[in-house]
């Protein structure tokens, strides 16, 4: 019998992911990565609601205590990030460093076993001509998480199953309600996993940064208010300025070493090309010219049109047709063939 492992955050997709496979046949074993330091932090909440998943499906359940490498990796990551300007996206970083690459690792040497699910919306080919493992957008787009998974390499690809990339999140309800699975109406998480246990991402950084208060300024300089820290601001930010004036301003610049928060209108914010670093080649190898793709720089943004350049040391030049408003560093820059994701990386500037 094919033996897999099932990621299962106590949520209903991981839930629905171990139920399809236990169905198939495959032997399934449950696994949850204790992330969060703390009492009373979500993760709590989800070890028993996976634990009982597993009791339902009657299939073992494992507990690995990930606490201290999700703090390095990801809390301390993004404190630093945020305290010198940049806004960084957590979730490749941990996809990559916390979760998938911990959790092959303890299948094959803990459980002899060489295979892990997750319920991750998004698809894996593989494709005989280039002998690569390709990352595809999920079915439902709405709910496609092929952006956050760009980082994965080829190994971890070829060692992945995500049984819900063919179905949308009505489906996989349905399933859930069908199995019975007493995760089946659970609400869905609609943030960044820190930001909702702690209520906001200003409350999490609070936690670590003191505040440090500065000007909000024009990119003339001219003073137009004051701020708690730089590292309460993102780039493309408008709300939450408390500047009164004719014309919308947002966040174009966060300038750590005078401690500004630089403002403008949206034609300030604009930038036709951006750099981007910790390049990973995914459906394709790196190329030896230019390509063309279609880039996303957020989670939520349209793609759009762009050259893209490989230059040195895992790096790109991306150089859209049309400018961009608000390239964040510290965001993922992905780019697509269609439903196929070519490679991403880290926006630097
Ligand atoms: N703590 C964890 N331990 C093991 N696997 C996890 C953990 N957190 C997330 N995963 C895996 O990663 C997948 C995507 O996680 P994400 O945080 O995006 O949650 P989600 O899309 O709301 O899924 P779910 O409904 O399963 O919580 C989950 O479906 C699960 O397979």
């Amino acid at each position: 019998m094919k033996k897999v492992v099932v990621g299962l955050s106590g949520g209903v997709d991981s839930s629905v992911a171990a139920a399809i496979l236990h169905n198939q046949g495959y032997d399934v074993i449950g696994l949850t990565l204790w992330l969060m330091k703390g009492k009373g932090q979500c993760c709590s909440e989800g070890m028993v609601d996976a634990a009982t998943i597993c009791e339902q499906l009657s299939i073992p359940h494992e507990i690995v205590d990930m606490r201290d490498v999700f703090q390095t990796n990801i809390v301390d990551y993004l404190v630093s990030g945020y305290s010198a300007g940049i806004t960084p996206l957590p979730c490749s970083q941990c996809n990559r460093t916390v979760k998938f690459g911990p959790m092959l690792e303890y299948a094959r040497e803990k459980l002899e076993c060489d295979a892990i699910a997750t319920g991750h919306y998004a698809r894996i080919a593989y494709d005989h001509g280039s002998e690569r493992y390709q990352l595809l957008r999920a079915f439902d787009r709405n709910k496609d998480q092929s952006y956050f998974l760009y980082d994965l390499s080829q190994e971890l690809l070829a060692g992945t199953i995500f049984p819900l990339g063919e179905l949308n999140k009505n489906d996989t309800r349905k399933i859930a309600a069908e199995y019975g699975l007493k995760t089946a109406d659970k609400p869905e998480s609609q943030d960044l996993c820190l930001v909702e246990s702690n209520g906001s991402m200003r409350a999490f950084l609070d936690k670590y940064l003191a505040p440090k208060p500065g000007d909000i300024v024009d990119s003339n300089g001219k003073i137009l208010g004051t701020h708690d820290g730089v590292h309460h601001y993102t780039i493309g930010q408008r709300k939450g300025l408390g500047i009164a004036a004719a014309e919308p301003l947002y966040v174009i610049k966060l300038d750590t070493v005078n401690n500004l928060v630089v403002v403008g209108d949206r034609t300030k914010g604009t930038d036709k090309e951006c750099a981007v670093e910790r390049v990973n080649w995914v459906s394709m190898a790196e190329p030896r010219g230019s390509i063309r793709g279609e880039v996303q720089i957020r989670y939520r943004s349209q793609p759009v049109l762009a050259t893209i350049i490989p230059g040195e040391k895992d790096c790109v030049q991306l150089v859209f047709d049309e400018p961009q408003f608000s390239i964040t560093p510290g965001q993922a820059a992905v780019w697509y063939e269609g439903d196929k994701v070519l490679g991403g990386g880290i926006i630097k500037n």
